[in-house]
């Protein structure tokens, strides 16, 4: 192993990284690589009451840019009457810097955001359903079936463009308004999208209210109609639940994750539930069970400081917290 020092604002830290650990993935037959989604630009930041200046927006995805995440979603072209925190996603997508290998995708509801962030230079797409009716027409206006049609009609004129879509399904583990959510539903909105073509469904606990034995029981009847390589879990972490959710997917053997850097984030139409799982706090995990995951976890700490103190906030990620508190990473 080795250990290096690093400033965090006034603290003076020590990371310490044990190669070896990577080799222990492969004996306990979890993934050998976890892909982190990083949503923190679009899920962190919609539901932020005080709207984000556009550069400062820009900064934070070009730093996290820099840490070796794969895949960093930007902002949603969705009507700024609904979210206005997302009214600027024309400039934050032209204004970022885009890392080769970086994937940036963006969210649309509607082929009218699909044309608006192809033109705005978008090159992946995200739809977004939800296995319950109710969160359906309180989120984006329609029902799960109109929303298929709205989403098909992207997936055809994406398929024309080669834009990879991604597919969301929203209360895959419970609803804020209907409560439970049967796993038979979740199934068969996540067939709809990966049959028109998604290339990969995220599951979200979009309220933050499952429990291991919730997300085994979900994930069970999904992998029944999809293949395991296009799942990605997408946990918010408002009972706590999140990091034992994770760990339980990628146990079933899900090897993609969203998470948000310092554990912003939160559904405009999902009252009460708070942020996505903390990027930091997920790498750490993966770290410690020997998974790569390619991302520099001191880089992301660093800029969940940066968002942080721009937001005026305190961060949500525990591993930061602690770092701070003791100036030590493990
Ligand atoms: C979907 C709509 C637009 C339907 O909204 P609508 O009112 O039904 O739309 P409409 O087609 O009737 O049009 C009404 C007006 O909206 C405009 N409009 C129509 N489409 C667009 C568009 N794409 N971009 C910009 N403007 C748009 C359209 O131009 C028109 O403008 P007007 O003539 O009144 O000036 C609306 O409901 C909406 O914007 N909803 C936002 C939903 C949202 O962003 N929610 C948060 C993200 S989802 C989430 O957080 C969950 C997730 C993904 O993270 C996973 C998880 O945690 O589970």
């Amino acid at each position: 192993f080795f250990f290096c020092t690093f400033d965090l604002g006034d603290l003076h830290c020590f990371v310490f990284q044990y190669s070896f650990l990577f080799q222990e993935s492969q004996a306990s037959g979890l993934p050998e690589y976890i892909k982190i989604v990083e949503v923190g630009p679009r899920d962190g930041l919609q539901n932020e009451k005080v709207i984000v200046p556009t550069d400062i927006k820009i900064e934070l995805i070009n730093r996290l840019s820099k840490t070796g995440l794969p895949a960093i979603e930007v902002t949603s072209f969705v009507s700024s009457k609904w979210v206005p925190q997302m009214a600027d996603h024309k400039e934050v997508m032209r204004g970022i810097e885009r890392h080769p290998g970086v994937q940036y995708p963006v969210l649309t509801p509607n082929l009218q955001g699909f044309h608006s962030a192809i033109a705005a230079g978008a090159t992946e797409v995200s739809v977004f359903g939800a296995a319950s009716e109710s969160f359906s027409k309180m989120n984006i206006n329609c029902s799960i079936e109109e929303s298929i049609e709205k989403f098909e009609e992207i997936a055809k004129s994406a398929r024309n463009m080669d834009i990879p879509v991604r597919g969301y399904v929203s209360c895959a583990l419970g609803c804020p308004y209907e409560g439970n959510i049967i796993p038979a539903k979740v199934a068969e909105v996540s067939k709809r999208l990966y049959s028109m073509g998604c290339y990969e469904i995220s599951l979200g606990d979009t309220v933050g209210v499952g429990t291991p034995g919730s997300m085994k029981r979900m994930l069970e009847a999904v992998m029944k109609e999809i293949p395991l390589s296009a799942l990605a879990v997408h946990c918010h972490d408002t009972y706590g639940q999140a990091l034992a959710n994770i760990l339980t997917a990628i146990q079933m053997g899900v090897a993609v994750v969203d998470s948000s850097v310092a554990g912003l984030g939160g559904c405009p139409y999902a009252k009460g539930a708070t942020g996505n799982v903390a990027t930091e706090d997920v790498i750490y995990m993966l770290n410690g069970l020997g998974i790569n995951t390619g991302v520099n976890l001191y880089t992301v700490m660093e800029t969940g400081n940066f968002i942080c103190t721009a937001l005026n906030k305190k961060t949500n990620s525990k591993v930061a917290q602690a770092s701070f508190n003791t100036g030590t990473i493990h």
